[in-house]
Formats: structure tokens, C-alpha cells, sequence
């Protein structure tokens, strides 16, 4: 049966009744209850303390108020019985009140120890505990059991010890709900604390975000972009193109020496490559020089000698004939004689004109020496050789040769021509033989070609 319902059982009996047996069973029912209530707030409170530890202390006196409240009303509740039955306590209940005054005392105790977070402002409702319930309260039950002890009459009824006791149990209810109040407060004060430092983190946060982002993107254009510029400028360097400037030259720091360093570098390598650039084509110039008359422009011996025997040696391996063409300008001496030395050295130009334009590529045309030239035709037979002398010849017969003066002149050339064929063939052998048929050409009465053997 539930307390409620045991109350009200006896409460419906008659008062003979109501005997103190009775009474004491429906108050233990109901006494039974309170380590239950207990158990519940000091679960909840647990639960508080453990998601709020900066206020476990407050929340530990609340608890205590609530069990003082609690013991204080069972204490009250063990004269109930006494009273209603006008008997005196009996050694158990004495017994009882003792251990139940020890608990008060107890909890007050552990309410009153000192701590820094005891808030001050609830030391006068301390104080009210203190006066109203330990003083007033404890001495009308010290009253009761001295006057049972000495074998008294009560003084008072059960209703008129709820109406004189339970007022001062009141200031412990108002202790607790200061503590609970304050708790409260504490809780509200510690939430909006955190609040605000999980404001203050994130907006550090983001602030620490942004400025890293600042420093990466001033890294990046700082460093790391003209660091890669520099490198594409050592590998632009390193693969000898020169065309661009790393820039950055106006920079202060470290990297600004290195871009300078760069375009230095730049600098020289352009340098560098104009010289040997420029030494190259003196070079060019220089060989060209060495293998050019310096007269008429074309080959002259040397650079034919050497032309020649490499014609002549790949001849030989493809055994193909090789032919030579000697020719001498006829009565030279007489043009000099006659028109001056200049004039003989513009017919020589002009002859050397002639025969280099009525040949085709890979004919060799060089100025053998004085007013003789040599031709090497390529891929020719000696009859092919004889026509392309005859050709020649008719060439030079028939150009007018204007002078410096105005003077027009006519001059003839004398051919000799000389081929072989096979390993055995030799440049100045087939020089010999073309010479050998010129002087020939010249004694039988010039402006004409004789053929070698
Ligand atoms: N203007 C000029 N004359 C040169 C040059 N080289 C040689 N001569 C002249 O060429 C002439 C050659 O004369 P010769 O060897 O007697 O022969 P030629 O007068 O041509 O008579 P033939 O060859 O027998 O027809 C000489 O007077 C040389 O001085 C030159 O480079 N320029």
C-alpha cells in the first residue's frame, strides 16, 4: 500500500483506533520513501556537478539543505505517535531522535565548511538555519523528550507541534533555494563565460585563418613566384635561350640579388654568344678567304686542289671518269701592254664571271694561276668534257668585255682537256696531261680545245 493511502486508512479510523502501533507503521511507510527522494536529488545533483564542476559545491549544500530538510521532518515525525497517543517515547525512539539529531548535526557541519566559493550573501540564510531550526527547533524537541524522560504531560498535541515545528524547518527550504538559485547563476554565469570564449576561439581562429592565408598568398608572390621564374630563367639559361630577362631586378632582398644574378648571367651569355658568333664568322671569313681568289671571287688553287681530290677519290670508288678542263686567256700580255694592268685584272674578273654562270652546281670553276683557270665538271665523260670546253670557249670568244673606260675587248682562251677513269688516276697527273694538251692548243694557233692522249 502506498503511504498516501496508509495516511488516509488511518486518518478514516475511529481515534480509540488510532493506535500508536498504527501510527508509528503509516510514519515508517512514509520514512521509507525518503532515501528514495534522496537517492533521486542526489542523482540529478550528481549529474549537475559533473556538467558543471565549478559549481559542485553549491550544488553539494543544496543537497545537504534538502537531506536536513528531510531528516529534520522525520525527527518531527518521530513525536508524532508519542504525542497523538499521549505515551511517553520509547527507548528506540529515543535511540532514533539521537541518531537523527548526530545526522542534523552532521550535515550542518559539512553546510558550514569553509570554502572560497561560499557565496557571502547566503550566510545570513545560513545564520536563519542556524538560529531558527538548530536553536528554536532542536530545543521544542529537546522539550518533548525531557518531559517524557521525566514522565511529564506534553505540553502539546500533534497539531500544535506541526504548527510550532514545522515553521522552523522553513529556512532550510530557504537555503536551498538560495543555494539552488545561486547555482543557477553560477551555471548561467559559466554558460555565457563559455560563450564567449568559444566566440573569442573561433574569432581567433578565423583571424589566425585569414592571416595565414595573407602570408601564404604574400609567400607565394614573394617567394615562391619569383623563385619559379627564376628557375624557368636557369633552364631558358641552361638550354642557351636568351631572349627574356628574369625581371625582378628592382627587388631588395635576397631574391631580388639572385634574379640580378640571373640577368648578369643573361647579360654575359648574350655576350659571349655574340662573340663567338662574331668568331665564327671571322672564322667562315677567314677559311672562305683562304679558299677564294681574291681577285675574281671563285676558288682559287689551293681550295681546288683540295675539291679536286675528293671529287677524284669518290670517282674512284663510284668508278666514274673524271675529267679536268685547263684553259689560258690567249696574248694576255698584250691586253696588259696595251690597255694597263687594271684592265687585265677586269678581263680576268669578267672571263671568271662567265665560266661560273654557264656552269651548273657541283661544277668546280678555280683560278689556277695567272690568267689560267681549271674547271671540274661533275658526272661527265671525256667527250662530254671536250663538248662542255668547246661550249666554254665559244662563251668567252663571244662576250664583249667592257672596260673601265668604255673600251669594249674581245679576248679567246686556249682549253686543254684531260679525263681518267679508275684507282690508279691522280690529280696532278690529270693537271699534267690538261696542261700537256693547252700548250698544244696554243701552238696549233689558240682559240681552240685539244683533248689529253
Ligand atoms: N693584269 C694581270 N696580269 C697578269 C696577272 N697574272 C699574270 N698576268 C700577266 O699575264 C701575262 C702572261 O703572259 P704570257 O705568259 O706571256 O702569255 P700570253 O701573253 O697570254 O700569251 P699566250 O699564253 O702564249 O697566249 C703576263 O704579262 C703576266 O704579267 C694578273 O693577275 N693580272
Amino acid at each position: 500500500m502506498l503511504p498516501g493511502a496508509a495516511v488516509d486508512q488511518l486518518a478514516g479510523l475511529p481515534p480509540a483506533a488510532r493506535t500508536p502501533e498504527r501510527l508509528k507503521q503509516v510514519i515508517d511507510q512514509m520514512f521509507a520513501l525518503v532515501p528514495l527522494a534522496l537517492d533521486a536529488a542526489a542523482g540529478y545533483t550528481l549529474d549537475a556537478e559533473r556538467a558543471y564542476p565549478r559549481i559542485a559545491r553549491t550544488l553539494i549544500k543544496a543537497r545537504y539543505a534538502v537531506e536536513l530538510r528531510e531528516y529534520a521532518g522525520r525527527l518531527g515525525s518521530v513525536l508524532t505517535a508519542p504525542l497523538a497517543t499521549r505515551q511517553p517515547l520509547t527507548q528506540d525512539e529515543h535511540a532514533l531522535l539521537q541518531t537523527l539529531r548526530g545526522r542534523l548535526a552532521q550535515l550542518r557541519q559539512q553546510m558550514q565548511a569553509p570554502g572560497e566559493d561560499n557565496p557571502p550573501d547566503l550566510a545570513p540564510v545560513a545564520q536563519r538555519v542556524d538560529t531558527i531550526y538548530f536553536g528554536d527547533g532542536l530545543r521544542l524537541v529537546a522539550a518533548i523528550e525531557q518531559a517524557s524522560r521525566a514522565g511529564r504531560p506534553y505540553d502539546m498535541d500533534t497539531g500544535q507541534l506541526a504548527q510550532r515545528y514545522v515553521p522552523t524547518m522553513a529556512p532550510i527550504l530557504t537555503l536551498r533555494d538560495e543555494l539552488l538559485k545561486e547555482a543557477q547563476t553560477q551555471a548561467h554565469s559559466d554558460h555565457e563565460l563559455a560563450r564567449r570564449e568559444l566566440w573569442i576561439a573561433v574569432l581567433s581562429g578565423a583571424a589566425i585563418l585569414l592571416a595565414l592565408t595573407l602570408l601564404l598568398l604574400i609567400v607565394r608572390r614573394r617567394v615562391v613566384v619569383p623563385l619559379l621564374r627564376a628557375t624557368r630563367a636557369v633552364i631558358r639559361l641552361g638550354n642557351g635561350d636568351y631572349s627574356r630577362d628574369p625581371g625582378g631586378s628592382q627587388r631588395a632582398d635576397e631574391i631580388g640579388d639572385m634574379l640580378r644574378a640571373l640577368s648578369t648571367l643573361r647579360n654575359n651569355s648574350i655576350e659571349r654568344q655574340q662573340l663567338e658568333l662574331e668568331r665564327q664568322s671571322l672564322i667562315d671569313e677567314l677559311r672562305s678567304r683562304a679558299n677564294t681568289d681574291y681577285l675574281t671571287g671563285i676558288l682559287n688553287r689551293r681550295a681546288f686542289t683540295t675539291a679536286g681530290n675528293q671529287r677524284l677519290h669518290r670517282a674512284q670508288q663510284s668508278k666514274e671518269t673524271l675529267a679536268v678542263l685547263l684553259f689560258d686567256i690567249d696574248h694576255f700580255k698584250s691586253v696588259n701592254d696595251s690597255h694597263g694592268h687594271e684592265a687585265g685584272d677586269q678581263v680576268l674578273i669578267r672571263v671568271a664571271a662567265v665560266i661560273r654562270d654557264a656552269l651548273r652546281d657541283g661544277e668546280i670553276v678555280a683560278r689556277h694561276g695567272g690568267e689560267e683557270f681549271v674547271v671540274m665538271p661533275a658526272h661527265c665523260s671525256h667527250e662530254q668534257a671536250c663538248a662542255l670546253a668547246e661550249r666554254l670557249r665559244e662563251l668567252i670568244a663571244r662576250e664583249p668585255l667592257t672596260m673601265a673606260d668604255g673600251q669594249v675587248l674581245r679576248v679567246t682562251a686556249s682549253f686543254g682537256v684531260a679525263s681518267a677513269t679508275g684507282p690508279a688516276a691522280a690529280l696532278d697527273d690529270l693537271l699534267h696531261a690538261a696542261d700537256l694538251a693547252l700548250y698544244r692548243a696554243k701552238r696549233k694557233g689558240r682559240n681552240r680545245v685539244e683533248s689529253a692522249g
